[in-house]
């Protein structure tokens, strides 16, 4: 038996906000799971730190799989985002204990390396086209094998995925929401210039991706993926909001580009439908929104068996732990597709030290026993909580639209 003696929650914010829990066993391992989720972080603290924690004393560590079925069905009120980040950081940290107690990186105990590496896309974006493509071929020269593609658009002042800060892009960018501004006809007749733009600056080596985020009906969607058709992008992600899933049914019908789904969704449920009708082609269900290792393992054996692939959320809100927990699942399992990376900055990286590393386009999670990842404390006592926002999208005029 491995007692939890301790558990408590940090909150730092070197250059955004983290949220973070430390569980302790008495005999002196800990391991750190991330319930960062990005605008609502102080409602998974007092999650964990009201409800969870005072529940995990005294409970034997190497027990993850009655521990994650203890806090989701005695619960009683089941999913939800806060809920599943905060199943999703015990998850986490356990596997670190565990890894830790076998002196293993923790893949080797989901089964050992199905690769040599985790292949990741990166963010090219600009503020037009010209400028995206440089920065595509930034990343390129970098050794990037798959780079997603974001422009601004002519006539919409700012557009989702743009930043000045290029590498670093963060949205959560204001005390009280920012108001952005959006026309889907502007944006339809940008985004396949910017893709035949970038094939053939790029040659067709490399994969190209994009994000809608949630801004399309269905059969504008079909129209865009197959307008793209000619380029082969690698996936056109979040279409269209996924509440009602028949939406993909129809998207399908008009376009082979294939479709991901699911940097929003927090359980299986949410995934289910669309991965057995074979409405999708890659999940992006994440370790930290979607109740952890033990359940996103869940998603991707269901999702196998549809031959629909793994590509896992892994923007600047999921912290370094999250990141190094996912490194380790993409590694262990058969139906990996591609991961997320968006890098974090120097501020970031020194809070959370890690034994991951990019090389030439893949990225490892490195030997080190555990999840290889670390908080340095007294650095994330010195970057106090900051209130942040994800914006708000408007129409041009002024209706509230999807973000
Ligand atoms: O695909 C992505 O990375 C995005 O959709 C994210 O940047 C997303 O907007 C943020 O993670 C929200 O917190
Ligand atoms: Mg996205």
């Amino acid at each position: 038996m491995l007692k939890i003696k301790d558990a408590r929650v940090v909150v730092t914010c070197p250059g955004r906000n983290f949220v973070t829990l430390r569980i302790e066993t008495a005999d002196g391992l800990y391991g750190l799971g991330d319930a960062t989720l990005n605008g609502r972080e102080l409602a998974v603290v007092s999650y964990l730190t009201d409800h969870v924690i005072p529940c995990l004393i005294g409970r034997d560590a190497h027990q993850i799989e009655d521990i994650w079925q203890y806090l989701y069905r005695g619960a009683y009120w089941r999913r939800g985002p806060v809920t599943m980040s905060a199943i999703a950081a015990v998850d986490m940290a356990l596997w670190d204990i565990k890894a830790k107690a076998a002196n293993m990186p923790l893949y080797q105990l989901l089964g050992g390396a199905c690769r040599t590496g985790v292949m990741v896309y990166g963010h090219a974006n600009g503020q037009t086209i010209e400028e995206t493509v440089e920065e595509a071929l930034r990343y390129q020269a970098l050794g990037y094998k798959a780079i997603r593609l974001q422009s601004g658009v002519p006539g919409l002042p700012s557009t989702y995925g743009v930043s000045g800060d290029k590498m670093f892009y963060e949205p959560a960018d204001g005390a009280l929401p920012t108001e952005n501004v959006w026309s889907t006809a502007k944006y339809m007749r940008t985004v396949p210039k910017l893709f035949e733009a970038a094939r053939l600056a790029l040659g067709d080596d490399v994969h190209l991706l994009h994000d809608v985020h949630h801004r399309l009906t269905p059969i504008e969607a079909g129209h865009l993926g197959k307008s793209l058709e000619p380029y082969r992008p690698f996936w056109l992600e979040d279409a269209t909001p996924a509440e009602n899933q028949e939406a993909f049914r129809l998207i399908r019908q008009h376009t082979t580009t294939p479709l991901a789904v699911g940097e929003v969704f927090n359980t299986i449920w949410d995934c289910k439908d669309l991965i057995q009708n074979q409405l999708i082609d890659y999940i992006r269900a994440t370790v930290v929104h979607a109740g952890g290792i033990t359940h996103l393992r869940r998603i991707a054996n269901l999702a196998d068996l549809y031959q629909v692939r793994t590509g896992c959320h892994g923007a600047t809100d999921l912290s370094p732990v999250t990141m190094a927990a996912a490194l380790h699942f993409d590694l262990s399992i058969p139906n990996f597709g591609v991961q997320e990376y968006m890098r974090h900055t120097a501020e970031t990286d020194a809070v959370f030290p890690h034994a991951y590393s990019f090389k030439d386009g893949y990225l490892h999670p490195g030997d080190a026993p555990g999840l290889g990842v670390d908080m340095d404390e007294a650095l994330a006592a010195k970057y106090p909580y900051s209130r942040a926002f994800l914006p708000v999208n408007r129409l041009e005029d002024g209706t509230l639209y999807n973000w």
